[in-house]
């Protein structure tokens, strides 16, 4: 018989989907932000944990960014199993037990990392929130306050439209708190919310200029076995999530650097055969640094430097991708990925690699609890 399941929507088709999933977050967040948002202006969270695995690690790296800045907490983002294990939350003793938060991070809600993390915090009584795509998830079971996202399901194993939909969704609500908290002015948060609007509009043709950029240099591309990704200030969990992405799509070694960090160690790795791919966003001081660093990596190592950018004066050359578009320090995050994505999305396609097919074979170990999705609930070692 015919198998009658459907068509999975592939990385590139979730990729160019994401504009749509922002506008909707934008228009739609009196459906999905009022819990969360009465939590933090009921209570007086003064330290904040972000926690997730895989891309929600650096979704909460990002996001704890926005919170520190915009609701002037302390925020902490580290790895569930750190938090779980190592981490003392309030080691000086200044802070009440009901000012700490832990906010986990997972699409499926099943990240055993991550439902840990938030147990052992609900156990050590602080205040808890899941957040999740899945309805009904063991993380959501867990927490004190739950926050559903509405990037929908993604239908394969390495997730793009989450990781935009994740941060766009708690800048709304950041921005949110801090207005009714009145951390910021009424026109400030006009200010900030015309900026979301603005940059959902745009995704567009962010994702075109993105193709456009990997069309104009595929060539080169499929040349390429080893690669770096450099970014800095908000943009360095980017540079993260983008080396996560490519290396567990494409598989060829890459790493993933804050841009000076870059310059400490793993210069006798590099050789003309190195792709570096340096992501140029916003600060003053970095920003001259990288304009430094760009021709120096050029002369020393290798013609193959890419440079991602929305300032001026910095992109050259073709092997360089200059948007058209620019958004906010804040919210560039979202912008500076799509790059990366639509690199490892057709860079799969064109080289044969099928990313909606999990390349594991046996979960008798997973970092997932048993599901259907996984196929994996019965727990017979194969
Ligand atoms: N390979 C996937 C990652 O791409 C994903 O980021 C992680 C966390 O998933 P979740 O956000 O559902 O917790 O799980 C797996 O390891």
């Amino acid at each position: 018989m015919r198998s009658m399941e459907k068509e999975k929507l592939s990385m590139i088709g979730h990729i160019q989907d994401t504009p749509r999933v922002l506008k909707k977050a934008y228009t739609l967040r009196d459906e999905y932000m009022n819990d969360f948002v009465d939590a933090f202006v009921s209570h007086d969270f003064k330290k904040v944990y972000f926690l997730g695995s895989g891309t929600s690690n650096h979704v909460s790296m990002v996001i704890k960014n926005l919170f520190v800045d915009l609701l002037h907490v302390e925020g902490v983002a580290c790895a569930p199993t750190i938090f779980t294990n190592h981490e003392n939350p309030n080691p000086s003793g200044v802070f009440k037990k009901e000012q700490i938060c832990v906010i986990g991070f997972s699409q499926h809600g099943d990240s055993i990392s991550t439902c840990e993390a938030v147990k052992k915090a609900s156990e050590d009584g602080y205040f808890t929130i899941a957040v999740t795509e899945q309805l009904d998830s063991a993380l959501q079971e867990l927490a004190d306050v739950y926050c559903h996202l509405v990037c929908e399901e993604e239908e394969i194993g390495p997730e793009t439209r989450g990781y935009t939909e994740t941060i766009y969704q708690f800048y709304i609500q950041a921005i949110e708190i801090a207005r009714r908290k009145k951390l910021i002015s009424e026109a400030e948060f006009h200010q900030l919310d015309a900026e979301a609007e603005a940059l959902a509009d745009n995704l567009e043709i962010v994702v075109k200029e993105s193709v456009d950029w990997y069309n104009r240099n595929k060539q080169e591309f499929y040349q390429m076995t080893k690669s770096s990704i450099a970014g800095y200030g908000y943009n360095y969990p980017t540079a993260l999530e983008s080396r996560l992405k490519f290396f567990e799509t494409y598989s060829r070694p890459c790493t993933g650097y804050e841009m000076e960090e870059q310059m400490h160690g793993p210069m006798r790795a590099y050789n003309q055969d190195n792709y570096i791919f340096m992501i140029a966003s916003e600060g003053q001081k970095e920003l001259n640094r990288l304009k430094e660093l760009v021709p120096y990596y050029k002369d020393v190592f290798t013609e193959h430097v890419f440079v991602i950018t929305c300032e001026e004066g910095v992109a050259s050359t073709d092997r360089d991708l200059k948007f058209s578009v620019r958004t906010s320090d804040l919210l560039s995050p979202i912008l500076y990925v799509i790059p990366f994505q639509v690199l490892s999305a057709l860079i799969c396609e064109d080289t044969g690699i099928d990313t909606k097919v999990s390349p594991i074979k046996k979960r008798y170990v997973s970092s997932h609890y048993p599901s259907s999705r996984h196929k994996n609930l019965s727990q017979d070692p194969q």
